[in-house]
């Protein structure tokens, strides 16, 4: 297994798959993550993205395929749960400090940078879920990592805290200049600022880039605090049995992902997708269903969002 990153990335996953167990967890996944880049994995539960991850970050070797990172790599890694029993006394300055040296300076300008700089001396078990997201976040940013991982960050936080979640993650990724692996299980609304959405389900089963609309002043116009978010929502065309075979939309079986339905290959818009599950879930069409479509009136296919890389053709599907 190579080690190293080819030049310019943080790390790379190259048609990396990991067999457990008598089963592949997940096979052929691509990924790069670049210094400023933000890539966020999507899927269903059990489709293998803390698996990618876990590869990507040399916590598992692949089975199959290579991962490689960039040497001396630092990495912030913001953990998807914290559990801390309401017995326990811990202030929030001792868990910054847990498993990692920090100056006054460096301890507190991380809290600032998450804005929880007020919560220095709060105790994390009365912490609310958005709260704890920002220290979490801020223990993760405070040796300045070259790439932050982040394992669900919007979990347990409302609608509006969500929003100012995502915010915060693109400027802390601006201000560090660090790369961003975002993992969520159901992710109906990416930023768009997020370059790349990888989604898996047992493989990369489509891949895309949602535009940057922050950058439209005329989107930002329109629709305000929402211009920073974009929905990307799609359906897959097979589903995965737990004996490791795949049924297609259409009822037939197959052995694995290899044939035609699943065959990774580059987006065609004539392609017709006839998928079974849907990543906009009930939530984003409360939030975002007005905005999807006012921002893609015209827009046919399955990803709801009028992206950048749509209009250049990148979106692929697999
Ligand atoms: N160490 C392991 N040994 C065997 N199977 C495992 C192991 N770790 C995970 N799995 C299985 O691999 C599959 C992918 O798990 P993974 O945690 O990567 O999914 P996920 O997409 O992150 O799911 P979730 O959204 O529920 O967190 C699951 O079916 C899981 O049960």
């Amino acid at each position: 297994m190579k080690t190293r990153a080819p030049a310019g990335s943080l790390i790379e996953l190259s048609r990396a798959g990991l067999f457990r167990s008598g089963r592949w967890l997940v096979q052929g996944v691509d990924l790069t993550v670049a210094p400023g880049e933000i890539v966020t994995l999507i899927g269903p539960n059990g489709s293998g993205k803390s698996t990618t991850a876990k590869m990507a970050l040399g916590i598992w070797s692949p089975t199959e395929g290579t991962a490689s990172r960039r040497p001396g790599l630092k990495v912030g890694y913001v953990p998807q749960k914290l559990q801390v029993d309401w017995t326990l006394p811990l202030k929030v300055e001792r868990l910054m400090r847990l498993t990692q040296k920090l100056s006054s300076a460096e301890l507190r300008q991380a809290l600032e940078r998450t804005g929880a700089a007020h919560l220095l001396h709060a105790e994390v078990r009365n912490l609310s879920g958005g709260e704890l997201q920002r220290v979490l976040m801020a223990r993760a940013i405070a040796r300045k990592p070259d790439l932050l991982v982040l394992d669900e960050p919007v979990q347990g936080v409302d609608f509006s805290g969500e929003i100012e979640i995502y915010e915060m993650i693109t400027r802390l990724r601006d201000e560090l200049g660090c790369g961003i692996l975002m993992i969520s299980h159901d992710l109906h609304m990416v930023m768009a600022s997020t370059d790349q959405v990888i989604c898996l389900n047992g493989h990369v089963c489509c891949r895309g880039t949602p535009v940057a609309v922050s950058q439209s002043a005329s989107f930002r116009e329109l629709f305000g605090r929402r211009a920073g978010l974009a929905l990307y929502r799609h359906q897959h065309d097979h589903e995965h049995l737990p004996d490791g075979r795949v049924r297609h939309a259409d009822g037939s079986i197959a052995e694995s992902c290899a044939g035609e339905h699943c065959a990774d290959h580059g987006h065609d818009p004539a392609h017709d997708h006839h998928h079974g599950h849907d990543h906009a879930h009930d939530h984003a069409h409360d939030h975002a269903h007005d905005h999807a479509h006012d921002q893609a009136p015209n827009h046919g296919h399955d990803h709801a969002a009028a992206t950048g890389a749509e209009r250049r053709g990148e979106t692929t599907h697999a």
